[in-house]
């Protein structure tokens, strides 16, 4: 309707009625007033000539409704019709129309490249792939993960990614190792103002993210470096001087790598990647329609952290929401440091001193000190690095601060189970929290902290306590107490080559019980919750899945427009219409400001021609203007008769308005009218043909001034009875 209109209106102005009355049984006049015989009351020839553009009072003419065909003849005639005479208000309002018509282009041209940029992009980006190296710097080891992320088709998710872990030449699980990773240790907290250390920990997990990635990606791969509870907890100082000499380690590598990507991620950072790792591998995350997800326990060597879903918002601390695809999460996210496995049994040694009457400080600093453990095998003696038996103490032994102590083996499972538990309860250790009564209440939570609760995938430190004691991931609780209290009955001779070879084997007496009473006691988490998680589901997925969210969605907002263009609109179709309308309104636009070049005026191509119908109905599309020569010449109009009875013509006859120069004088009103033949000459004399200059045909118009009124008449008659 509205492009309708809109060309009816530029129609009308690019036609411009001539009287050319004739005696032809039926006859066209043009008039507001209906008067049948325009011959007298048309504008004279050079009024018209001014008309260029569109004319917005042509339409009171050219509407059909204004289109009469009366008794004696047919007539054009130029009246106005209530337009008072001598004002031109056409021009004003052709130079709005114009200004519209410009700016409508503009905009659809505009759409049009980025419809067209962003399907491209989005087919191109299908095929791409962007590759993540993220090493987990951790308490007790670096490790270096590789993903390949890739454009999610399948509809059933609203995850815009799919994640792929690259693993080539990694050893598989050979001496005891509990994962299939690629690491180095000890950890970067044990390298404090080592930089040799630190190039041997970096460089070979660099040399093997490598080897995962086609060279010619590499410098599109982005690698973070995040550190974990291990370097959380050391001074300051110390943290500084770690990252600031990964980074500059770090700089030699290939891949894309930014200050700010080198840095210790907090505890609720880790908590809420290792969520969307876990929620990702178990196809929770994304799921259209929504499905519940798990909550996640990922316990390191240093510290434990907890990830669920949780519609209360109590805690504010703890509180985060994450929003994934089109999915919105509300988490409660909280990492507890000092309840890794390694700290734990720290803090069991820690517990024990203090018990011990009599401690000679000098003893302690002098490594002097024997200490008996109830969670060590008979038989085992070995020495044991505490951090926290002696904090003022900053004495460093293989990497580790603190002052050693000789453990020996004195095991009673009521005595370990009963230490583990205090280990448990953060009341018994840290300064902060009050005396808090494990049977009464989750006492690993600070005050305020929400309880856990849905169900759960216990992964890291679980995964390798299982792993340890040969247990299926479905085994009990129970089971694991049984198995500890086994494995502790047992001569350290005897425990230690039961198991392959790995580290801290002496600790396993002490994580059996440990891990039992955290999630029972600790967080009051009940066997029916947890399952427990593969080695594979670690948080540095979830860095990977995250920043490849961000890069696609910020990245010209591929992603949305992917969603846009694959999901709910063709973009072909999409492209084509938005083509064929820009296309309709170039045509209208250069109807309206004559701006198509001279050789594609109609004034000169044969090509817009009419058929003899174009007489008979009332319709002002059919009414070509031949575009002037340029615009601010004046020049009059002509109706051309296209053929004549005797000449076959393919088009059929039809009437065209031609523009010729203004070689009337300007008092000349005589309106033209043409036989076909000698317009059919003049189309087709090859020196005059539509190809020549305009002034030339004009100059033969000029002189068939006076064609007869009969050929026209006698033409129109003809075509008339032809479209009978
Ligand atoms: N037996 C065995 N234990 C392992 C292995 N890898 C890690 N562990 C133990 O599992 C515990 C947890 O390991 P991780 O999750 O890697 O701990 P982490 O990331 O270094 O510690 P955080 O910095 O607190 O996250 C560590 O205390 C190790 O003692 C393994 O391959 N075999
Ligand atoms: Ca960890």
């Amino acid at each position: 309707m509205f492009f309708g209109r809109i060309t009816q209106l530029f129609t009308a102005a690019s036609v411009t009625s001539l009287d050319v009355g004739t005696s032809a049984p039926d006859s066209i006049s043009f008039g507001s007033s209906g008067r049948k015989n325009g011959l007298r009351h048309s504008a004279s020839l050079q009024d018209l000539s001014s008309y260029h553009g569109f004319d917005p009072d042509e339409e009171a003419i050219l509407a059909p409704q204004n289109i009469t065909w009366g008794p004696n003849g047919s007539s054009f005639s130029k009246d106005k019709g209530g337009v008072p005479n001598g004002t031109n208000p056409s021009r004003s309002g052709r130079k709005w129309i114009r200004a519209v018509m410009i700016l409508m282009c503009l905009v659809l041209f505009a759409l049009l490249v980025y419809i067209v940029s962003m399907y491209v992009y989005t087919n191109w980006s299908r095929g791409a792939s962007r590759y993540y190296v993220v090493f987990d710097c951790g308490s007790t080891g670096t490790r270096a993960y590789v993903y390949q992320a890739s454009i999610n088709y399948r509809k059933d998710s609203s995850l815009p990614i799919v994640m792929k872990s690259l693993t080539e030449g990694i050893s598989r699980k050979t001496s005891g190792r509990a994962y299939d990773r690629m690491e180095t240790e000890p950890g970067f907290d044990k390298l404090v103002n080592n930089r040799s250390g630190l190039k041997t920990a970096i460089k070979p997990l660099i040399q093997w993210a490598e080897k995962q990635i086609p060279k010619h990606a590499h410098r599109t791969t982005s690698l973070f470096v995040f550190a974990t509870a291990g370097v959380r907890r050391l001074r300051a100082t110390d943290s500084s001087w770690l990252l600031g000499n990964v980074w500059s380690i770090l700089a030699k590598s290939p891949f894309t790598c930014r200050r700010e990507w080198v840095k210790i991620i907090s505890g609720t950072e880790e908590a809420y990647f290792g969520w969307t790792a876990l929620n990702y591998q178990t196809s929770m995350l994304g799921a259209v329609p929504k499905k519940a997800t798990f909550g996640a326990l990922d316990l390191g060597g240093s510290s434990l952290q907890v990830t669920f879903e949780n519609e209360e918002r109590t805690h504010n601390e703890t509180n985060l929401n994450l929003r994934i695809g089109s999915v919105n999460h509300h988490l409660s996210a909280y990492s507890l440091a000092g309840y890794g496995l390694n700290d734990a049994f720290e803090r069991s040694v820690v517990n024990l001193l203090k018990r011990q009457p009599d401690v000679n400080k000098s003893d302690l600093i002098g490594g002097k000190l024997e200490m008996k453990h109830p969670c060590l095998n008979s038989g085992y003696k070995g020495q044991y690095i505490c951090s926290q038996c002696a904090p003022s103490v900053r004495r460093r032994k293989k990497g580790k601060t603190g002052v050693p102590i000789k453990l020996v083996g004195a095991p009673n499972w009521g005595e370990c189970s009963a230490l583990a538990k205090i280990a448990v309860n953060s009341s018994e250790w840290s300064n902060t929290e009050r005396g808090a009564d494990c049977d009464l209440q989750p006492c690993a939570l600070p005050d305020g902290y929400p309880r856990p609760h849905g169900q759960f995938y216990a992964v890291s430190g679980f995964f390798v306590v299982y792993r340890f004691f040969n247990l299926s991931a479905e085994a009990s609780l129970d089971d694991v107490l049984e198995k500890g209290r086994e494995f502790c009955e047992k001569a350290w001779q005897v425990a230690r080559t039961s198991v392959s070879p790995q580290p801290f084997i002496e600790q396993y007496c002490f994580r059996a019980p440990y891990i039992v009473s955290l999630l029972r006691e600790g967080l009051y988490i009940t066997d029916k919750q947890i399952v427990i998680g593969s080695g594979s589901i670690t948080w540095t997925l979830g860095v990977a899945i995250l920043e490849a969210g961000k890069a696609l969605s910020s990245s010209t907002l591929g992603l949305k427009s992917y969603e846009t263009l694959s999901m709910k609109i063709n973009p072909i179709a999409l492209i084509s219409g938005l083509l064929v309308s820009l296309l309709l309104l170039l045509c209208a636009l250069s109807r309206v400001s004559n701006c198509m070049p001279r050789f594609f005026r109609k004034s000169y191509l044969p090509l817009f021609r009419h058929s003899s119908a174009s007489l008979n109905i009332p319709s002002p599309f059919k009414f070509q203007r031949w575009s002037p020569m340029s615009p601010g010449v004046k020049t009059p109009l002509s109706p051309t008769v296209r053929s004549s009875p005797h000449r076959p013509c393919s088009f059929g006859s039809s009437i065209q308005l031609m523009e010729s120069s203004s070689l009337y004088s300007s008092s000349s009103s005589v309106m033209h009218s043409y036989s076909s033949d000698s317009l059919g000459e003049m189309q087709v004399d090859g020196s005059s043909s539509f190809w020549s200059s305009p002034r030339r045909s004009q100059m033969r118009l000029q002189s068939r001034r006076s064609q007869s009124r009969e050929d026209l008449s006698s033409s129109l008659a003809e075509s008339h009875m032809l479209k009978m």
